[in-house]
């Protein structure tokens, strides 16, 4: 299989997710997410980042292959992007939020989070 730019395929798929806003649940999965919303759609992220978990303990265990966590997060990431669809959003917004982190160290930035956390 031809291998994909990363951010591409990403945006490729949040167009996807985008246009089944107003599409048939009985023809889209994507659409009865967005019917179910917000709590049967939010459940499935839960469910997804708890299978994660479980995948990842799986291969540390030598139980799974690794390509069983990817497959996981992969459902993870479907869903999470399914979340950002529903609220205006796109994965380039979580990427630029990334970008932004970028070579900031975890704790000098876990220690801006109390000043600069988004406003509720
Ligand atoms: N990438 C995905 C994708 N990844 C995972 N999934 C679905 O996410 C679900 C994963 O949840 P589970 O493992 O719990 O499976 P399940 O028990 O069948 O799910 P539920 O019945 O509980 O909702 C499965 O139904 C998968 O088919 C996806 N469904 C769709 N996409 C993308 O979304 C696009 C639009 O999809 P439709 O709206 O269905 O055309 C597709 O072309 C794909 O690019």
């Amino acid at each position: 299989m031809e291998e994909k730019n990363c951010t591409g395929i990403l945006e490729e798929i949040a167009d996807t997710i985008d246009s089944r806003h107003g599409a048939d649940p009985s023809k889209s999965y994507v659409a009865q997410l967005f019917s179910k919303a917000p709590d049967g759609m939010l459940k499935k992220v839960g469910e997804e980042a708890t299978e994660v978990v479980m995948a990842a303990k799986d291969v540390a265990d030598g139980k799974k292959a690794k390509e069983h966590l990817v497959y996981e997060v992969a459902d993870l990431w479907f869903h999470s992007m399914v979340v950002l669809s529903c609220y205006g959003l796109r994965p380039e917004d979580v990427v630029q939020e990334l970008a932004r982190r970028e070579g900031v160290s975890g704790l000098v930035e876990k220690a801006n989070r109390k000043t600069q956390a988004p406003k509720d």
